[in-house]
């Protein structure tokens, strides 16, 4: 049974989902040390934002398959690393989407009303109303900084509450804006603008300390910051200064560059200007649901050898296009595995031609497929579908992606022509009943066979005997024929027999196959 690492507190829900296939091992709080101890035991690891999967654990990960992010931001994974090594890595990037949202307003009205200061002064026994006279978000213009999942809701909910709402995001059109009733500015003017401001951003080299001194330097002095996305946009040391000396009023954050943050850090002395919470944004009942049984899903599924659906290192796809291509898939690693065996060395350019019904597709994730074929034969299960495309291009091996929607011989097919230091081979495969695969043409010989386990090709001439001497001499060696099938373009041409085979070819056999008159090639291939 294979097993699982859970190092961060996951909802149970997940766990039994783990249960139902692995064994799983709940260990919270382990040192990094000892995680890169324990980790080869594992064949996946359940994290949220609390575990740093850095390099050296994943190098030490000799039999991970997965690492799935209970949660959205994957910036605490090393995700270069994991995909060097063939691990995929998941997360849920809508599971927590709402309780993030509504915790960033939370903050932006306890900021506006000192609800935390309040409390604490209520529960210590006074009664001060005077202290705390708040401002109302009623009118006031609130800049969104990120315009995704989780900017779009806070817009949706803050436009509700009668805010005026600009946006800077530069990936986001100016159509999808105003669908939400943003108008689209750039940060300048946001910062300038703005009493509100809140970050909805990943962390990225880009988005590093982009909030920094030059940047509060332009916001008012009545403004206030919200961030609940990730630690590292802000630069702490300058907010810090910048609230001490008035250039904003407020600022919520819940999320920190070092976490949890430093207990002597300037932030925790800001007292009523600042509201801090520990990294809750994704904690409610409802999204840790989401997000353990949305993660667990995907952990369960390619522990199965399923695709898995949130895949942050491999070709996105949605569950239902997915289910309609995975067969597809299963027929481009197939193909691949056969042209890379009859291609027989180095490969250097991979044609991928799709081919009626299967123009329309995903073209990314077949081609990954035909590629995870290809380099079978080389790299067994070193390659996968996370790092067949960086195996290939390492390999130095070109692709070319052409579709051909109008060729409609089957529904949907596929053609593969790999050409290297050996020759160039191709082959071309289809589904029948939308499920079995069918090979139907090699070297552009019309032929159709369903792949086997052990297979043999040849290329010979097309006259009488030739059929019954390969037939008698797999004999002779104890080879059962399990199918045979002749391809031919024309009448005593050239042709190809493809035979399907109870057992491996014996040592030798290559070589007196090749010696029979008329024989020009042949290929054993194993699939
Ligand atoms: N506090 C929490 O517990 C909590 C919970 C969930 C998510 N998050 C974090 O919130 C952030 C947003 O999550 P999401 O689900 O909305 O992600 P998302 O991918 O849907 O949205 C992010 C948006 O940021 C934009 N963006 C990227 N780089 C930018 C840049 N340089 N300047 C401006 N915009 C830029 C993108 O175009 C995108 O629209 C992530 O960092 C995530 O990790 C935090
Ligand atoms: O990126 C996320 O999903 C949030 O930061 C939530 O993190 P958590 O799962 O550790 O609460």
């Amino acid at each position: 049974m294979p097993k699982v690492l859970v190092s961060d507190s996951i909802d149970q829900v997940g766990i039994d989902i783990l249960c139902q296939v692995a064994q799983v091992d709940v260990r919270i709080g382990l040192p990094p040390e000892e995680l890169v101890r324990i980790i080869p035991e594992y064949d996946a690891l359940m994290i949220r934002s609390g575990t740093r999967v850095t390099q050296e654990i994943i190098e030490a990960g000799d039999n991970l398959k997965i690492i799935g992010r209970a949660g959205v931001g994957v910036d605490n994974v090393d995700v270069p690393a994991a995909t060097r090594k063939g691990i995929v890595v998941v997360n849920s990037p809508e599971g927590n989407t709402i309780a993030a949202a509504e915790h960033a307003l939370a903050m932006m009205l306890s900021l506006s009303r000192y609800i935390p200061d309040a409390n604490q002064s209520v529960k210590s026994g006074k009664w001060d109303r005077k202290s705390f006279i708040g401002v109302e978000v009623y009118k006031k213009t609130l800049g969104i900084v990120g315009l995704g999942k989780i900017g779009s809701h806070v817009a949706t909910a803050a436009k509700a509450m009668g805010m005026k709402l600009l946006a800077y995001d530069p990936f986001i059109s100016q159509e999808r804006a105003d669908q939400i009733g943003c108008r689209l500015v750039d940060l300048d003017l946001l910062i300038r603008e703005s009493d509100y401001i809140t970050l909805h951003i990943p962390k990225t080299k880009e988005t590093y300390h982009l909030f920094n001194a030059d940047i509060f330097s332009k916001m008012k002095p009545t403004a206030r910051l919200i961030n609940c996305a990730r630690g590292g946009v802000i630069n702490e040391a300058d907010l810090a200064v910048a609230l001490t000396n008035g250039q904003l009023a407020g600022a919520a954050l819940d999320v920190f560059e070092n976490e949890p943050l430093e207990a002597d850090s300037p932030l925790r002395e800001l007292g009523s200007k600042i509201v801090l919470t520990p990294h809750l944004g994704a904690s409610t009942e409802e999204a840790q649901v989401n997000v353990a049984i949305d993660v667990a899903e995907q952990i369960r599924d390619v522990l199965l050898g399923l695709p898995a659906r949130s895949a942050v290192n491999i070709p996105g796809l949605y569950p239902d296009v997915l289910e309609k291509l995975k067969p597809y898939l299963q027929l481009a690693e197939t193909l691949g595995n056969l042209v890379g065996q009859l291609a027989g060395g180095r490969v250097d350019f991979l044609d991928v031609r799709l081919q009626g019904e299967l123009a329309g597709t995903n073209s990314q994730a077949v081609v990954v497929a035909a590629l995870k074929g290809l380099l079978s034969k080389a790299l067994r299960e070193r390659v996968n579908y996370v790092n067949a495309s960086i195996e290939a291009k390492e390999r130095g091996i070109r692709v070319i992606e052409t579709r051909d929607a109008a060729l409609t011989d089957y529904t949907g097919s596929l053609h593969l022509e790999a050409k290297g230091s050996l020759g160039s081979h191709s082959v071309t495969g289809a589904l029948l009943g939308d499920q079995e695969i069918r090979i139907t043409s090699v070297d552009d010989f019309p032929i159709n066979v369903p792949p086997t386990r052990f297979m043999l090709f040849t290329l010979h001439r097309d006259m009488p005997g030739i059929i019954g001497k390969i037939g008698s001499l797999l004999g002779s060696f104890n080879v059962n024929i399990a199918s045979m099938q002749v391809g031919r373009k024309i009448v005593r041409g050239e042709a190809v027999m493809v035979l399907s085979l109870d057992d491996p070819l014996p040592e030798g056999l290559l070589a007196e196959i090749m010696k029979v008159s008329g024989i020009r090639d042949a290929y054993t291939v194993t699939l």
